[in-house]
């Protein structure tokens, strides 16, 4: 079955249509990589489907409901939105930040349980900053703060996460943390769509990409079938070219400076 799927959505700021006929599928356990160049509308399209943007035209269908008719607290229980940048803002503790992350779990009055605290430790190891958990989020570094922002979306243990750019701020290292986490994630049936930048980001974890053409058009399908240096030296409106790299056992993408 599909966690999420559009038919002919659309979304203008007032008049300026951004995106139109988005036919965007994923299904159980995918994980979807959507790309396209700067100012295109992937952070558009993120926001319409995480029911940021209510005033989208055409469906969007989380599992069997229409998102528009869906209460945002039922919402947060099936999908976590991490938006573009580094804005984990508080001043409180890494460890109660993410602790609060699990408020929708609760009634107001109610105090946090030992299952919260069990799964507020499991996503500050799988976040790599438990050794953080005592400082304060607003003292923490930019990339530390995008993993925080990630970790408050895994505490909601959603069913469909949804990151744009969520590697934006990483160093390498903690980039290949982030996409292992992603892979983890679809392993045991969680819904993925992120954005990013970098093709081969895509191809390391996409079961499906989808480009972002222009305001008319969205392409999406299997991985090694978009992924292709025509396509997306169309999409950049920059040649990229490809290379089979045998130990990594995957195409690389890049351009040649002479
Ligand atoms: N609140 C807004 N009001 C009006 N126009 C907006 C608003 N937010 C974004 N836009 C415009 O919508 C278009 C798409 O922006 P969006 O942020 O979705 O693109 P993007 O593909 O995510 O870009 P980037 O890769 O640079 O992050 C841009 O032209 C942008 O200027």
């Amino acid at each position: 079955m599909s966690e999420i799927y559009t038919e002919n959505l659309s979304f203008a700021y007032q008049t300026e249509k951004i995106i139109g006929n988005v036919d965007l599928k994923v299904d159980n356990g995918q994980i979807l990589v959507i790309l396209g160049p700067n100012g295109i509308g992937k952070s558009t399209l993120l926001s319409c489907l995480s029911g940021l943007h209510g005033n989208y035209q055409g469906k969007i269908q989380l599992e069997d409901e229409e998102l528009k008719s869906i209460s945002s607290r039922e919402l947060s229980h099936s999908l976590a939105f991490v938006s573009q940048g580094v804005n984990a803002k508080s001043n409180l503790t890494l460890y109660d930040y993410l602790l609060l992350g699990r408020s929708s779990f609760h009634s107001i009055f109610s105090q946090p349980e030992k299952k919260d605290r069990k799964k507020v430790e499991a996503v500050l190891e799988q976040i790599g900053l438990s050794q953080y958990r005592a400082k304060s989020v607003s003292d923490m570094s930019g990339g530390q703060r995008q993993l925080t922002q990630i970790g408050r979306a895994l505490v909601q243990e959603p069913k469909l996460l949804i990151m744009d750019e969520p590697t934006s701020a990483l160093d390498y290292k903690n980039q290949i943390l982030v996409l292992k986490l992603i892979k983890a994630l679809s392993q045991i049936d969680i819904s993925i769509i992120i954005s990013t930048h970098d093709p081969n980001q895509a191809m390391m974890v996409g079961d499906q990409v989808g480009l972002l053409i222009n305001n008319q058009t969205y392409l999406q399908g299997e991985t090694e079938e978009v992924l292709t240096e025509q396509n997306l030296t169309d999409l950049y409106k920059t040649p990229i070219v490809s290379t089979y790299n045998s130990k990594l056992k995957r195409d690389i993408f890049g351009t040649k400076m002479e």
